[in-house]
């Protein structure tokens, strides 16, 4: 008898440099069961991961599993090292191949993706139609910018685009902070990622005093990102996630430097109303990243 599609349950892997968060359901369910296994080395936290399948199993047969993962990784599925990560300083993780990882425990189709880019696909689902390509950025341990296309085209080439580490303009009252990204010290990543603003201030990300230029310096930053994103690939909406961003003071503050940036040059992002739609926090009420992996599994399989 064949099953109904919408009751296929599937797996889905959220693969962080902190934390790998695992879960079985389907992107129209939600997730039934998840876990949260903290990122160590490959073998290690892929022990953990198998053990969660493995007791998951009482749910029911998987359709497949689909995978967000940090990156930089190899997302091209006709690659011979699809699932593979690439430059990384995490250490272990650089040559592991995620897919493979998955294959030692599951015979299971697999579907993988940079994390950021299926969060833009759980996203876009939710936007609405007047959204026609969304970009979504994680602002955490580093900087991801992630996009989905409402035609299901894909951003990128030989590889996926890697935002997080574009040149900015540096704020005056960043002083002299070298920045943190161990590959180009201040790009973006380097001067406002979670880890720049504890190195650069010395502050307690969750409690950052009112009056401090950690406001100021990071709103620029973000909008600078902003800017780029809509003088290059002019994305109708851009969501803002990870941890530094559950700072909603952020937000608009960095509307408004958006737009100051942008001085009234593209039509469609010069006012302040339009602005509200079109940089905005997640909908999704689970991980977005999460979401995107089981509905990037579920496209794989249905073409
Ligand atoms: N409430 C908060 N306010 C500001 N920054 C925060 C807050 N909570 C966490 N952070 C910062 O966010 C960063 C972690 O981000 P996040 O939780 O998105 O994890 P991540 O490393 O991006 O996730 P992953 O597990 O996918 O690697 C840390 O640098 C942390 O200092
Ligand atoms: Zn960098």
């Amino acid at each position: 008898m064949e099953r109904n599609q919408d009751m296929t349950l599937f797996g889905a892997i959220e693969a962080g440099g902190t934390k790998f968060v695992c879960a079985v359901g389907s992107a129209g369910r939600g997730s039934l069961r998840t876990a949260t296994i903290p990122t160590r080395d490959p073998q290690a936290t892929f022990a953990d991961v198998a053990a969660f399948f493995a007791e998951a199993a009482d749910l029911g047969p998987l359709g497949g599993i689909g995978v967000g993962s940090f990156g930089p990784v190899r997302i091209d599925p006709e690659a011979s090292d699809y699932g593979r990560i690439l430059r990384t300083p995490k250490p272990g993780w650089e040559g592991f191949n995620i897919l493979e990882g998955i294959r030692a425990f599951s015979g299971v189709p697999l579907a993988l993706d940079t994390d950021v880019n299926t969060a833009a696909l759980a996203e876009l689902a939710l936007a609405g139609p007047a959204v026609r390509q969304l970009a979504y950025v994680t602002v955490g341990t580093g900087i991801g910018v992630g996009f989905a296309r409402a035609d299901g085209g894909l951003t990128g080439g030989f590889a996926h685009p890697e935002m997080g580490h574009i040149l900015v303009r540096r704020h005056p009252l960043h002083g002299d902070f070298a920045g943190n990204c161990p590959f180009h010290g201040d790009c973006l990543e380097g001067l406002a990622a979670g880890p720049a603003l504890i190195r650069a201030w010395g502050l307690t990300p969750s409690h950052i005093p009112e009056e401090h230029p950690f406001w100021e310096t990071e709103a620029d930053y973000l909008a600078q990102l902003c800017m780029t994103l809509f003088l290059t690939c002019v994305p109708d909406r851009i969501v803002f996630g990870g941890g530094v961003m559950k700072q909603e003071r952020l937000f608009p503050m960095i509307r408004a430097r958006t737009l100051e940036l942008l001085a009234g040059y593209l039509q469609g992002a010069d006012e302040a109303a339009a602005m509200e739609a079109r940089i905005t926090a997640p909908l999704s009420s689970e991980p977005p990243g999460l979401i995107g992996a089981y509905q990037l599994i579920e496209r794989r399989l249905r073409t």
